[in-house]
């Protein structure tokens, strides 16, 4: 399927890294190192702007290496780009370790996921139907 997009970093268009990959990496635009200091959140620019179709939505993920060697994430993990989004693709990078870390113009930060998604409509009802579960949840089940 082909996506629009406009590429107004100044960085290659992200790429799936094989024909398996679901994520392709998303890339800080910026034009000075950016420093984040524990617990600290920014908005970071991509230089990405895309149109997808009806029925899609992008979503914006942690890359585990930057999560497990240096503990950052995406706060609101995944970020969702809306089909009729036009704007600048933006990674909200949080750090939640107790170093300060510093992104640089290039470095890939986050990946993209495209997905389709339902578009549904509410049938609002009084009885659900009855399963074995129930209302448990939150651990109901033991460890
Ligand atoms: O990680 C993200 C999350 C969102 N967006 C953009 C695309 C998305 O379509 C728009 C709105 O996102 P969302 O619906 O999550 O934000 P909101 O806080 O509900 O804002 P709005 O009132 O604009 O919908 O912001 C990003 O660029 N990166």
């Amino acid at each position: 399927m082909k996506v629009k997009v406009i590429n107004q970093s100044k960085h290659a268009l992200p790429e799936y890294k094989t024909a398996l990959s679901a994520g392709m990496d998303l890339t800080a635009n910026i034009n000075s190192p950016i420093e984040l200091k524990p617990l600290e959140r920014r908005l970071i620019p991509t230089g990405l702007f895309i149109e997808l179709p009806a029925g899609y939505e992008a979503q914006v993920r942690p890359r585990s290496g930057m999560a497990l060697k240096h503990g950052l994430t995406c706060l609101n993990s995944p970020g969702t780009i809306d089909a009729d989004y036009r704007g600048e693709i933006g990674v909200i990078i949080a750090n939640v370790s107790n170093d300060t870390y510093t992104i640089e113009d290039g470095e890939r930060i986050a990946q993209l996921v495209i997905a389709k998604h339902e578009t549904i409509t509410w049938e609002q009802v009084t009885v659900l139907d009855e399963t074995e579960r129930g209302e448990g949840g939150f651990g109901s089940t033991g460890k």
